[in-house]
């Protein structure tokens, strides 16, 4: 048998449903939810709510600070969904060290639906003009082969069921 999977990380750009997916599936599994947004500085949130994307230097220190709060889910043995937009690869893998035993779901599709769900999303703190600039910035992930990719045309039900079939199976193994 595999080791069980213990984090699970939903990713994918701003809109594409990860608050909403991965806060209704650590509620089904009664897992701890960590919402990635709650990690970013004050300072972080009012530049991209004024249209600016993340500056590398903050985009590192709320990575650093995702890391630790896997960390600490870890070393307390509590099994944790992680929402984050894991644009960057280099940063999937420092998540990934973190995690227990963590396995990916990105969320995925194409720009027309997300611009619509943004320009929906209420009171938020990243506004929908953002959305090509998470396009631009999120790296391919071809070679992560513990990245499921999800498509967020599907309802957010039939999302989470997915996410909890395949870790059935996986636990199964
Ligand atoms: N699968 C889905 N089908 C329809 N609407 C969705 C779906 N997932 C999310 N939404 C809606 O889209 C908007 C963005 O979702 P949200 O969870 O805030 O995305 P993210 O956390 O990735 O930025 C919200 O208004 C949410 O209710
Ligand atoms: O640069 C990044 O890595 C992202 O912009 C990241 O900061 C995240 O996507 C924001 O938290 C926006 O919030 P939502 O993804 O919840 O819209």
């Amino acid at each position: 048998m595999l080791g069980c999977i213990r984090t699970i990380v939903i990713m994918g750009v701003a809109g594409s449903g990860k608050s909403t997916v991965g806060s209704l599936l650590a509620q089904q599994l009664g897992w701890r939810f960590v919402e990635g947004d709650e990690f970013h500085s004050p300072q972080a949130k009012q530049m991209m709510a004024s249209g600016i994307p993340l500056a590398e230097q903050l985009r590192d220190s709320w990575v650093r600070a995702l890391c630790a709060e896997l960390d600490a889910c870890k070393a307390a043995r509590q099994p944790c969904v992680l929402s984050y937009s894991g644009l960057i690869a280099q940063q999937r893998q420092q998540i990934r060290s973190s995690a227990d035993n963590g396995h990916f779901f990105y969320l995925q599709g194409d720009a027309a639906v997300l611009a619509k769900r943004l320009a929906q999303r209420q009171n938020h703190f990243m506004p929908a003009a953002m959305l090509q600039s998470q396009l631009r910035t999120m790296q391919s992930c071809i070679n992560e082969s513990d990245i499921t990719l999800l498509d967020i045309r599907r309802p957010v039900s039939r999302l989470v069921q997915q996410i909890t079939r395949f870790l059935a199976a996986q636990n199964a193994k």
